[in-house]
């Protein structure tokens, strides 16, 4: 399974309790492309039909699709990256998380500068890349610390790895962490944002990045693979999201093409289970920066690497590409945005080649259907689509 993370398709029912009416990843990229975003691959599978009214622009709607082809909406409340793997996974996220635009309270701030004996600073929302620009060089002269936050549930702290060497940073997030697990701050992820550079314009975040997210709240179907002793392979910000539970190996990425690297190394491995792989970059570099031509640019790189692989599938392998939010590279502010997410499944074996999956009215149907696949009972209130496969 691949999470594309960020790669919407078309605002949700619910987009404007969010105030994000009118996004669409996908459809939008499509448009900036005009004709040229080519994903070939992703177009087999069947990826212009799950909208045959409004096929991707330069992603043909397919008469004989090799794959089957849907849209999943999301029940739980957030739009982060947690809430959406959560999801998948039978565990949505009912409960609303805190956020803080206007930056965390004073208890919790003052803690953190007596733990870290630094003084923090900046303490509200704000883009990643343009805090360090902003205060990146005061950080490193006062060996203080930026805190920040966005529209999700996160406080991301930033520091400069020749600063605060990047063991240190996690311990601070991991303290942050035990400050923000409820009932008072129920806060879904802490972010380490290690840095480097020599000066404000060449400040670059590294790959050092780690997510400290609650620790899932029930049995996620993850648990239930494992315990039935089914290999969990856990790909990029896996681990991270489900903080290591009923995962058996696991590896970071340090780039989407990195990932791409695990992905075809776990193929090559003889294992019954699931991998469960996360691409990151596409959120991170291009999404909430806004980034349409970058956006599709690695969609594209994507889509050969996708048809590399299906080439290597064994007949027993399946393969499904979905994603956690939406991210619209072309809509306002710079934070996700409430979209479906297009679900696609292909194997060299599928009895129902081109079937239509409709639209899933909750993540978990991915999860149950792993499950119903491995013949594990399945009580999370997903809905397999096994038989159409
Ligand atoms: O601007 P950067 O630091 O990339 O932050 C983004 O990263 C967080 C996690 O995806 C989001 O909540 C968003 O704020
Ligand atoms: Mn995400
Ligand atoms: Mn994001």
């Amino acid at each position: 399974m691949i999470v594309l993370d960020s790669v919407g398709i078309g605002a949700a029912a619910d987009a404007f309790k969010y105030g994000d009416e009118g996004s669409d990843t996908l459809g939008h990229v499509g448009e900036f492309f005009d004709g040229n975003l080519k994903l070939p691959n992703l177009a087999r599978i069947g990826l212009s039909n799950i909208r045959p009214s409004a096929p991707i622009k330069g992603v043909p709607f397919q008469d004989n699709p090799i794959g089957c082809f849907g849209k999943m909406e999301e029940r739980s409340v957030g739009k982060d990256s947690m809430d959406g793997h959560w999801e998948m996974m039978g565990l949505p996220v009912l409960q609303e998380l805190s956020t803080f635009p206007a930056g965390f309270p004073d208890d919790i701030i003052e803690k953190i500068e007596k733990f870290s004996g630094r003084k923090v600073i900046v303490n509200r929302p704000y883009s990643g890349t343009q805090v360090i620009h902003d205060y990146g060089e005061e950080e490193i002269r006062d060996n203080s610390l930026i805190v920040y936050t966005s529209g999700d549930s996160v406080m991301q702290i930033a520091a400069h790895e020749e600063n605060l060497p990047v063991e240190e940073l996690y311990t601070i997030c991991r303290y942050a962490r035990t400050l923000l697990n409820g009932p008072k701050y129920t806060v879904g992820r802490v972010i380490a944002r290690p840095y480097v550079g020599s000066d404000k314009n060449h400040f670059t975040r590294t790959s050092n990045r780690r997510d400290f997210s609650l620790a899932p709240t029930g049995v996620t179907d993850l648990v239930k693979l494992h315990d039935q002793e089914l290999s969990v392979i856990a790909i990029g910000k896996i681990n991270d999201i489900f903080s290591g539970q009923g995962i058996d190996e696991a590896f970071h990425n340090e780039s989407n093409d990195d990932g791409m690297n695990h992905i075809d190394a776990v193929l090559q491995k003889d294992f019954v289970g699931l991998c469960f792989a996360n691409l990151v970059d596409f959120d991170v570099l291009y999404g909430h920066r806004r980034n349409p031509e970058g956006f599709g640019q690695l969609l594209i790189k994507f889509d050969r690497r996708l048809g590399r692989f299906m080439k290597q599938m064994h007949d027993d392998d399946l393969i499904m590409i979905t994603a956690d939010h939406g991210n619209d590279p072309t809509y306002k502010g710079t934070d996700h945005t409430r979209e479906n997410v297009p679900l696609l499944a292909y194997s060299p074996s599928l009895s129902n080649v081109g079937s239509d999956l409709g639209v899933r009215l909750t993540f978990s149907d991915l999860g149950a259907t792993i499950l119903d696949n491995f013949g594990i009972t399945n009580e999370s209130g997903g809905n397999s689509f096994m038989d159409q496969l």
